[in-house]
């Protein structure tokens, strides 16, 4: 089968946003407009199409990335069809790292912007995440019709808060009520969108006479901005002869450079701008061939390339699973190089496993397309792959690659879910494997001493809606303790330790000799184990179990059983005996002689610090701040914002529990805050004490 859209004409985008910005209703009116969908659903009345999960629609929010295809051809059907994938990235900071994992996968991302709000806390780390990632913008000031909205706010905050060179390709007729449409700065027309067929017709006219002045103003910074692209374009706007055309492939080639971000405005609720925002994707968003090749490791070890290009051994990326009520488990990929058909053997490299691929599927919102085959630069779903998890490679069975593989962080919270009855039981084993399959940042383990089920995950509600997730899709029945901190352990002093097991018990014995130096690390310092044995005084095979017995008596700490890091040994001197000795002996001794070296060794807790960033009205400061306070929290900063402050703190998890209901009822649900683990902290002593005492 030929190639049906060639692959300049795809743009793989994400719409990123902080919380409530309208990322949902702008991915809803872009169905609406591109014509997938034709029943146009509403947040409030939880029919959105793109929150298909039910307890996203009772929450509101949008929990998984669900990827979409959609076709556009320009609100003046003035290009080729262009093929449109979207990846509709989590609000919430709990998720985070799904929307790491979606930024990973896409070529260029939108962000929006509550116009009356500005740049929020969230907007901030999304948009730090996109630029680890290099991955190139665009802004799109949502809710010009909100009271309070102010587009140039959002645009003077789109430098001083995030660092970008924004620039504004459009400028809006009106503000809050008055909100009427926009000036295109590019071809100097004012357009108005029709409220009779939920703007999908559009009048273009005369600029209004009162923002003429500015519109030249901001096209003349427009078309400067462009111009700096190359010598080239420089030269003929110093000539005067810079076209339409040159302006728009300008601000393209700067923006795909990552040197610019394009900003646009509207309201997607009141129907307003969004096709003009799909015909900005189409001319500022990159292409697949547009940004870096991605890299990846041959079986022998060697770097190597895929490209996207059909002719290449086929090589995609798991970013997604999801588990759906009717089809099973469906896993999205996009496809970096290569073709695969429905029924082929693909192979992937970190399971070391070959898997036949069965269905393939599109999905068009909450609606699934079966479809034959998959090429470069596609984004679909494969039905019912077994072994297949987040962040894995999947690729031709005779050429093999694995690309970057994604690292997630550790959690830092975890609680105890005991199932109701036996039934429950073995539902929820099942259950929580595959959630733990889905998202890698969820963890699923078996206390061994008091035989109980703990899951671990980012946050409070992200460990709530896996929950929640266990009563609604897998009817299992639980009851959920406490959330519980992932503390840690350290040493604070450099000790030596001998370590020595001996066993003389009739037949052969056991004879294991070691002698070993502790050394504190920085916080996070990887473990390290130094041998420096000299002259045989322990041979060379005992070595790697005195290794093993220290890493596994380092999984549980002295303090209260936490593991044991920032940490390096050196192993100087020891003993064996030509008869009794064994690799058993000497992991035995290296345990017991780390044992004794950490609590020697002035061991401290550990315990997980957040950056939390809660924004609230002037009003509330004291309080916000007292309170924090309160919680250990270290004050870091404030800062003015359109809706009164920012206070940026460090504050241990282990006080931020319940915080979201605290700081509502503290201030009337006006003050928000989004909160990412930051770094590992010494706990003061009596928080240490508390915790031994319950451990
Ligand atoms: N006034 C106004 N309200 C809007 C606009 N767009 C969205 N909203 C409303 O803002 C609220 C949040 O919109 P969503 O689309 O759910 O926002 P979101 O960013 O997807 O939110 P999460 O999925 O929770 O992250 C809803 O009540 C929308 O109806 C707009 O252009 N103007």
């Amino acid at each position: 089968m030929p190639r049906k859209t060639p692959i300049e004409r795809y743009r793989n985008i994400g719409i990123m946003a902080h919380i409530d910005a309208g990322k949902t209703t702008v991915t809803e009116r872009i169905l609406f407009y591109t014509g997938v969908s034709h029943k146009m659903g509403e947040v409030h009345d939880g029919a959105a199409t793109m929150d298909w999960m039910s307890q996203e629609q009772e929450r509101g929010i949008t929990i998984t990335s669900a990827a979409t295809t959609t076709f556009w051809r320009g609100m003046d059907q003035q290009y080729p069809e262009t093929r449109i994938n979207i990846i509709d990235t989590p609000g919430h900071v709990d998720f985070t790292i799904e929307v790491e994992r979606s930024l990973r996968v896409l070529d260029g991302a939108v962000c929006v912007l509550d116009a009356n709000a500005g740049v929020e806390p969230q907007t901030e780390t999304v948009w730090r995440q996109a630029n680890k990632y290099g991955v190139p913008r665009m802004v799109f000031v949502n809710k010009m019709d909100k009271m309070g909205a102010d587009y140039y706010r959002c645009v003077e905050m789109l430098g001083s808060r995030l660092g970008t060179h924004a620039v504004p390709i459009q400028l809006p007729i009106g503000a809050e009520d008055e909100f009427a449409g926009v000036v295109d700065l590019i071809e100097m027309r004012a357009i108005y969108w029709n409220p009779d067929d939920a703007g999908m017709t559009y009048e273009s006219k005369e600029i209004p006479a009162d923002l003429q002045e500015s519109a030249e103003k901001y096209r003349e910074q427009m078309v400067e901005a462009a111009a700096e692209a190359d010598e080239e374009l420089m030269n003929k706007y110093l000539e005067g002869d810079l076209t339409n055309d040159d302006i728009r492939a300008g601000l393209r080639q700067r923006t795909i450079a990552n040197e610019i971000v394009t900003v646009t405005c509207g309201s997607a609720f009141k129907n307003k701008g969004v096709q003009a925002l799909l015909d900005a994707v189409i001319e500022f968003m990159p292409n697949p061939y547009q940004v870096p090749a991605i890299e990846g490791e041959l079986d022998n070890g060697e770097k190597a390339e895929r490209h996207p290009d059909d002719d290449e051994p086929f090589a995609a990326l798991a970013f997604k699973i999801a588990t759906d009520p009717y089809v099973g488990t469906l896993t999205f990929f996009r496809v970096y190089s290569g073709v695969i058909q429905s029924g082929d053997q693909v192979y992937n490299p970190v399971k070391g496993k070959k898997e036949r691929v069965g269905r393939l599927v599109q999905m068009h919102s909450n609606d699934r397309q079966e479809i034959k085959e998959v090429r470069a630069g596609d984004i679909a779903a494969a039905v019912g792959l077994k072994d297949v998890t987040t962040g894995d490679t999947l690729c031709a069975a005779d050429k093999h690659i694995t690309l970057e593989r994604m690292e997630f962080p550790d959690p830092v919270i975890s609680v105890a879910v005991e199932p109701k009855s036996k039934a429950d039981q073995e539902k929820m084993g099942m259950a929580l494997g595959k959630l733990a399959q889905e998202d890698p940042s969820f963890q699923v383990r078996t206390d061994e001493e008091s035989g109980q089920t703990i899951i671990s995950g980012m946050g409070e509600l992200h460990l709530e809606i896996i929950v929640d997730r266990l009563k609604r899709e897998f009817k299992v029945e639980a009851n959920v303790g406490n959330p519980q901190v992932a503390y840690r352990e350290s040493i604070r002093k450099e000790v030596e330790q001998e370590g020595k097991f001996v066993r003389q018990s009739g037949g052969r014995g056991q004879f294991g000799h070691v002698w070993i130096r502790l050394v504190p690390l920085d916080r996070g310092g990887d473990y390290e184990f130094e041998n420096k044995i000299v002259g045989g005084v322990i041979p060379k095979e005992y070595i790697p179990s005195v290794d093993k017995g220290i890493q596994e008596q380092a999984e549980n700490g002295v303090i209260a059983g936490y593991p044991v890091v920032d940490f390096k040994v050196v192993l100087f001197d020891g003993s064996y005996h030509d008869v009794d000795s064994s690799e058993m002996a000497f992991k035995i001794a290296g345990s017991m002689a780390f044992k004794e070296a950490v609590a020697k060794a002035d061991p401290v807790l550990l315990e997980p610090m957040m950056a939390v960033e809660v924004v609230t009205p002037e009003d509330y400061m004291g309080d916000v701040v007292g309170d924090l306070n309160r919680r250990r929290g270290t004050i870091k900063g404030m800062e003015e914002a359109p809706v009164g402050r920012i206070i940026r703190a460090d504050v241990p998890l282990k006080e931020m529990f319940g915080y979201s209901t605290d700081l509502r009822s503290a201030t009337q649900g006006r003050a928000s805050y989004v909160m990412t683990f930051d770094h590992y902290a010494e706990a003061p002593a009596s928080v240490a004490a508390e915790v031994q005492k319950a451990s």
